[in-house]
């Protein structure tokens, strides 16, 4: 079995979870309170530029030259693209503040940095792999689920169920298995033990935008 398909299996219950949040339930019925989307778009904005960077410094730790490219790519597309439909929902929500970074938001960008300069250069793509992964399975589920005409977040929906993602992450699942090869038993469960922990921060991420989490001091 590839060490995608194993991974992807270590955090299924973590994902069916995610699937099942309100925040994620309430996307689907296009009746997410704006405030909570608001909060969750000027997180997510400060996540992706940190996911950028943190793309970056796997591209120059990468071991191959077609990795690094593909990482330096997977890098600008966080910002150019993602950043565009957060940029279009600033506008539409009229979000002009810039927030600090909510604990959830700032530990997961955090951990992810952490991995990207520090760990070895497969378990920091193992890591970044969720961010990917999770995301178009996410958007594909709730593309397949949705009930509502004009539903507000529609290019949000559109953007991580549409071709292109989809073609991005393939390239990103197809990157781990080729580096998983070259890995040992015990090197690969660390793998899996990332893309675990970075699995479970996606879901705390979605939590903390619906609880509009805030720092207690
Ligand atoms: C928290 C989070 N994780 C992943 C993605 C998709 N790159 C995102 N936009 N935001």
């Amino acid at each position: 079995m590839s060490w995608t398909k194993k991974a992807w299996e270590a955090g299924y219950q973590i994902y069916e979870q995610i699937t099942s949040m309100p925040f994620n339930q309430e996307l689907i019925a296009g009746t997410l309170d704006k405030e909570k989307f608001k909060f969750y778009i000027a997180q997510d904005s400060l996540y992706l530029a940190e996911f950028s960077r943190a793309l970056s410094l796997i591209a120059g730790r990468a071991h191959h030259t077609e990795h690094v490219l593909e990482f330096a790519r997977f890098a600008e597309g966080a910002v150019v693209v993602e950043h565009a439909l957060h940029a279009g929902y600033f506008q539409k929500f009229g979000i002009t503040e810039t927030l600090p970074a909510s604990p959830s938001c700032q530990h997961y960008t955090h951990y992810l940095l952490t991995k990207a300069a520090l760990a070895q250069v497969e378990v920091a793509m193992a890591a970044v792999l969720p961010c990917f992964w999770i995301y178009k399975e996410v958007g594909d589920f709730i593309y397949q689920q949705q009930q509502k005409e004009n539903n507000p977040y529609q290019e949000w929906i559109d953007t991580y169920a549409g071709e292109e993602f989809a073609g991005i992450v393939e390239r990103a699942i197809k990157i781990c298995d080729e580096v998983a090869e070259s890995c040992t038993p015990a090197q690969q469960q660390t793998m899996t033990d990332a893309f675990v922990m970075a699995t479970k921060l996606e879901w705390m991420f979605w939590d903390s935008a619906y609880r509009q989490e805030q720092w207690p001091l």
